[in-house]
């Protein structure tokens, strides 16, 4: 894959800019040149047809966020929640070595939010030591969002996060973050597919379309 995209943190505007230059897997095209800039402190999603290319795109963004040599950063490096498609879970640690693995001091930042507080908001506490195989599937996604808001980063990244929950315990979930985000002025990147996820969570939605990934459109919610 091609590597010539260039990211910065803007710290005057307080925004992110992103240029990303084209991109191939096994010379097919998956990123045309794009450029969008996102300000900070608001949710921005990212909606689009299955295989556009938008997983790709988060990914290029982690990655220059967590390579500060790649990035022109004006700020220091961001701490980065991120939710990927695939739980990622550590199937010999329990759910709560799960999320604490993240949280450990030695091998994160300070400041994270307390565990047992976040397994009560996606309704996990009393399985808390339970095992990845022990869990349903929605069980252990719940497990991959409540290790990312433990985490508690400054920028969350996420791809379809609330896929395969019901509408319940979605709910619940969105309420947290959006009331959560909200006054802390997270910087939130989000894929869906989901109409009501950016009617209930989005600032900015961005149509993408693809492949080549590319943003046709840009909407304040
Ligand atoms: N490792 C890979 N090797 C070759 N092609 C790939 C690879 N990963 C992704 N692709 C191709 O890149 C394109 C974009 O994939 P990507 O996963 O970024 O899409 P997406 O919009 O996130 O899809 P979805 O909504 O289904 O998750 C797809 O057309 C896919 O076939």
């Amino acid at each position: 894959m091609n590597n010539q995209s260039q990211l910065s943190l803007e710290s005057k505007d307080r925004t992110l800019n992103i240029v990303l230059s084209k991109k191939t897997y096994n010379h097919v095209s998956v990123i045309e040149e794009t450029s969008v800039s996102l300000p900070f402190g608001y949710t921005h999603c990212f909606f689009g047809p299955s295989g556009c290319g938008k997983t790709t795109f988060l990914l290029e963004i982690v990655q220059y966020l967590k390579n500060p040599k790649n990035n022109r950063i004006e700020l220091k490096t961001p701490t980065i929640s991120c939710i990927f498609q695939e739980d990622r879970l550590l199937p010999w640690l329990t759910l709560l070595e799960n999320i604490l693995f993240v949280t450990d001091k030695s091998n994160s930042k300070p400041a994270c939010v307390p565990v047992d507080f976040i397994l009560d908001i996606v309704g996990l506490l009393e399985f808390k030591h339970y095992y990845p195989n022990q869990l349903s599937g929605g069980m252990k996604r719940r497990v991959a969002i409540a290790r990312a808001l433990a985490y508690d980063g400054e920028i969350f990244i996420m791809d379809e996060p609330f896929k395969g929950l019901d509408q319940g315990i979605k709910t619940q979930i969105i309420n947290y973050m959006k009331e959560t985000f909200t006054s802390q002025g997270k910087t939130v990147l989000f894929v869906t597919h989901d109409d009501l996820e950016v009617k209930d969570f989005a600032d900015y939605q961005y149509i993408c379309e693809g492949p080549p990934f590319r943003i046709i459109e840009t909407k304040k919610i």
